[in-house]
């Protein structure tokens, strides 16, 4: 498949999708250890890719997001942004809210 068809897989099929260095458990950047320390705070499952074991998302998603840097959270098809938009939307509630919200919107469906 054509690596822009897998991203576009990728974001239209989850609802909450975090690109990142290195995997939750064990982020490989500081900026991606704290983005996915403000997703996981707010207690709903989601999707990762880690973009260091996937070179070709890495060189390739930029582009397609119009966005130069990981981590980049994308909901609902959108993408949020980075570690700074993520850790003020995290300190402000916004996070949760739509973190929350996205969820509850898939368990419904
Ligand atoms: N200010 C950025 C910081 C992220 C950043 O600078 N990421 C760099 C270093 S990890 C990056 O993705 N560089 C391109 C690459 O490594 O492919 C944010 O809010 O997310
Ligand atoms: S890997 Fe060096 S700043 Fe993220």
């Amino acid at each position: 498949m054509d690596i822009i068809d897998t991203i576009k897989e990728q974001i239209e099929g989850n609802p909450i999708l975090l690109y990142m260095k290195g995997s939750p458990n064990q982020p490989q950047c500081g900026f991606s250890a704290r983005t996915v320390q403000a997703v996981m705070q707010c207690g709903e499952r989601f999707a990762y890719v880690d973009i260091l074991a996937n070179p070709e998302i890495r060189a390739n998603l930029p582009k397609y997001a119009n966005w130069p840097t990981f981590p980049q959270l994308w909901v609902d098809g959108e993408l949020i942004g980075g570690c700074d938009i993520v850790t003020e939307m995290a300190e402000s509630g916004e996070l949760q809210t739509l973190i929350k919200e996205t969820a509850a919107a898939q368990a419904a469906e």
